[in-house]
């Protein structure tokens, strides 16, 4: 069955690039608003409730703003921003996180799309939380590199303007990125994560590292057994992959340009040391591409249909 998707926000990074990945696609019926009106809050309302899908790929406020101007039962989000994903009733819209996620979101008529940060620790440390590998309680730290177009429209002319402001900068130093707490509450942790995201002079890509002390934890475990218990979590999939190369490098190219997440484990077994890794794109499974398994998910289509794998 042919369904409409009004895309609210289709002018910004994030819009943009899930109006291309939906265009052409002949079972979805793409609205979007003429430039004049994307802002008015009346034909805003007017394409939100005629819609059987929106997706909002607008700053948290807006967000919150259109959720409230949907006035019927039939219209199902999938939120962009970061104003729902901690939020009660709304389904966290990560496929993979657990076996039975997909069914959640697949009936859910309120989804929000996972960070960019998130995707790389959540599909990285969720399955070595449930496997018992990593305890709940343990202190974790992510260092993560994120392409500038993260900071969307505003860091993109930020980066490409006539002064070049840095080949990378960390930031969030106060150590309270808006991310945070939703690593804690989906990998199920105890404690919040220490989180240091950094940006660096590339348009688009996503490198998150999660230093893991294998002595230090209580089953001992081996490089091997944390890569086994992540292929066994991601069998099958298409969109998450875990390498088992012996890599001395990673770019934060890696995995941009396309929806897919490629995870690593890296180490030195003599010191008992380990580093899992992945790679991503931030506006591919940490964003648009996210958005799209959402879509096709709860419409029924092909998973991966318009996702470049
Ligand atoms: N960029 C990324 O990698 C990721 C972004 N996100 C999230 O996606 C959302 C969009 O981000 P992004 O695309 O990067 O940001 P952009 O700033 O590039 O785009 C936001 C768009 O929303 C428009 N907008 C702002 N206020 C309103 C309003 N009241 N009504 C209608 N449109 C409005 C903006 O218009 P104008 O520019 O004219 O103000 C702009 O076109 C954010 O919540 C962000 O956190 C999520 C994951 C990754
Ligand atoms: C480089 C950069 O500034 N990145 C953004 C995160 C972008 C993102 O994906 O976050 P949301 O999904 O929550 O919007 C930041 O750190 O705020």
């Amino acid at each position: 069955m042919r369904r409409s998707v009004f895309i609210d926000g289709a002018a910004g990074t994030t819009g943009l690039e899930i109006r291309e990945r939906l265009a052409g696609r002949a079972e979805i019926e793409l609205v979007t608003l003429p430039d004049d009106r994307r802002k008015d809050p009346a034909a805003r309302r007017a394409a939100l409730n005629d819609a059987d899908f929106v997706v909002l790929c607008l700053p948290d406020d807006a967000a919150r703003e259109s959720v409230a101007l949907i006035d019927n039962p039939r219209t199902r989000v999938i939120d962009a921003s970061t104003a729902h994903r901690t939020a009660e009733r709304w389904c966290y819209g990560f496929p993979e996180l657990e076996p039975s996620q997909g069914a959640l979101i697949e009936g859910a008529a309120r989804v929000s799309n996972p960070g960019c940060y998130p995707t790389g620790f959540l599909a990285l440390v969720r399955p070595l939380v449930r496997a018992g590998i990593v305890p709940a309680d343990w202190a974790l730290s992510v260092h993560a590199v994120s392409g500038y177009s993260g900071g969307g429209r505003q860091m993109i002319e930020e980066f490409e303007g006539d002064t070049v402001p840095t080949a990378w900068r960390g930031y969030a130093l106060a150590l309270a990125h808006k991310h945070v707490a939703e690593m804690q509450r989906h990998a199920r942790l105890e404690h919040p994560p220490l989180f240091l995201p950094s940006v660096a002079r590339t348009y688009r890509g996503m490198v998150v590292e999660v230093p893991l002390p294998l002595h230090a934890l209580p089953r001992r475990p081996s490089i091997d057994t944390c890569r086994d218990a992540l292929a066994a979590a991601y069998d099958g999939s298409e969109i998450i992959r875990v390498a088992a190369d012996d890599r001395a490098t990673v770019e934060v190219e890696e995995d941009a340009g396309t929806d897919r997440v490629t995870l690593r484990v890296v180490g030195n077994a003599a010191r008992g040391h380990a580093v899992l890794i992945a790679t991503l794109d931030n506006l591919g499974k940490g964003a648009a591409g996210a958005a799209v398994q959402n879509l096709n998910v709860m419409a029924g289509f092909a998973t991966t249909a318009g996702l470049v794998l």
